[in-house]
């Protein structure tokens, strides 16, 4: 039994650090972890043009701790009045990708897009500029079933979308269904997916049967096994169009325990003992360097980390609760076993 892992530096390609007196929570969670994240732009308001990019990535760096090296890696929100300049801007000021949320989809979307056909400018620019598309996948049309919404968006938005900007590049977020899966895999190299340790670990019996988890209430939400299954299939396949993304994303107790709960999942503080734990799960720890150091940083034309970390089989836990502006959050996993751990 292999007890001690090492592995290059990982990053996360897609996490909400939010804003204010919480970023003294989250940027150190994920500092522990990642050299390097993708920071999503859902604020309130969103984060749409690069000078408040710029000014938000200054509010995150002040709380990485002074031990540890974390860049954040900017994103801007497009939105249906994103212009082609502001596409120019942000490819000359180092932002790092655009974020497409369906509008109402999930945390923050109100401000989103109706209807990617309404942003053909900024998509066409971006294209232009090397400048990857970064989507919330799920269909808004009314009447869909929510466990439908991911598979109806690749068929009704993603394909005709990757084919009227042949060259794009595009990252599908949080992919949650073995459909999911095996249209990315189909897709030619331009399309890559995130996937998360929750969506690798849980599914929607654990989410609704024995009682109502709000703790494991997310977007798109949990699904079925033979999903949960298919998704640790592609993860530890060795293929490089899969690689992590936690979606770690905090709300306060009070907006989740509440009879019109948050939707988000906040596994930042051992965001990569979850991933361990899956990976081993699938009888493949060799191959969660590739998905967790390698194939992010490759996708996004990024140098992979020059340093290492390790992980140890070790049973530890951690706290209840985690300070969160003038409340808390509570971590996946809060207080019970796991099963790895980062040591150093
Ligand atoms: N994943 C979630 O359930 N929530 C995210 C938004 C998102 O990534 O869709 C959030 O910002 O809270
Ligand atoms: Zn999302
Ligand atoms: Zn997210």
């Amino acid at each position: 039994m292999v007890d001690e892992i090492i592995l290059t530096q990982p990053d996360d390609w897609h996490v909400h650090l939010r804003d204010g007196a919480q970023l003294a929570t989250t940027v150190p969670s994920s500092a522990r972890s990642f050299g390097r994240a993708i920071v999503m732009p859902n604020l309130n308001p969103p984060v749409t043009t690069t000078p408040s990019a710029l000014a938000y990535r200054t509010r995150i760096l002040q709380h990485v701790p002074p031990s540890r090296v974390f860049e954040p890696l900017m994103t801007l929100y497009l939105t249906e009045t994103t212009t082609g300049h502001e596409i120019e801007r942000a490819a000359a000021g180092a932002i790092s990708g655009v974020k497409l949320y369906p509008a109402t989809a999930t945390t923050h979307s109100e401000a989103g897009v109706s209807d990617w056909r309404c942003c053909d400018e900024a998509l066409a620019c971006m294209q232009e500029q090397g400048l990857p598309l970064l989507i919330h996948g799920e269909a808004i049309t009314p009447g869909i079933d929510i466990f439908d919404r991911e598979a109806v968006f690749l068929e009704r938005e993603l394909e005709p979308l990757l084919q009227r900007y042949p060259r794009l590049k595009i990252v599908l977020e949080h992919i949650t269904t073995a459909a999911a899966v095996e249209f990315v895999r189909q897709a030619p190299p331009r399309l890559a997916a995130t996937i998360t340790a929750h969506h690798l670990l849980l599914n929607r019996n654990d989410l609704l049967l024995g009682g109502l988890r709000p703790h494991y209430y997310c977007l798109p939400v949990l699904k079925r096994e033979r999903d949960r299954e298919a998704l640790l299939e592609a993860a530890s396949s060795g293929s490089p169009k899969f690689f992590l993304g936690t979606d770690s994303a905090p709300h306060a107790r009070s907006a989740k325990e509440n009879a019109s709960g948050c939707a988000g999942i906040f596994t930042a503080p051992a965001a990569l003992e979850l991933y361990t734990e899956a990976f081993e799960q699938a009888g493949c720890l060799s191959r969660l360097e590739g998905f967790a150091s390698h194939f992010g940083a490759d996708f996004y034309g990024l140098p992979r980390n020059p340093n290492t970390i390790r992980l140890r089989r070790e049973s530890w836990s951690l706290p209840a609760t985690y300070p969160y502006g003038q409340d808390v959050v509570i971590p996946l996993r809060a207080t019970s076993a796991l099963r790895w751990r980062l040591i150093c």
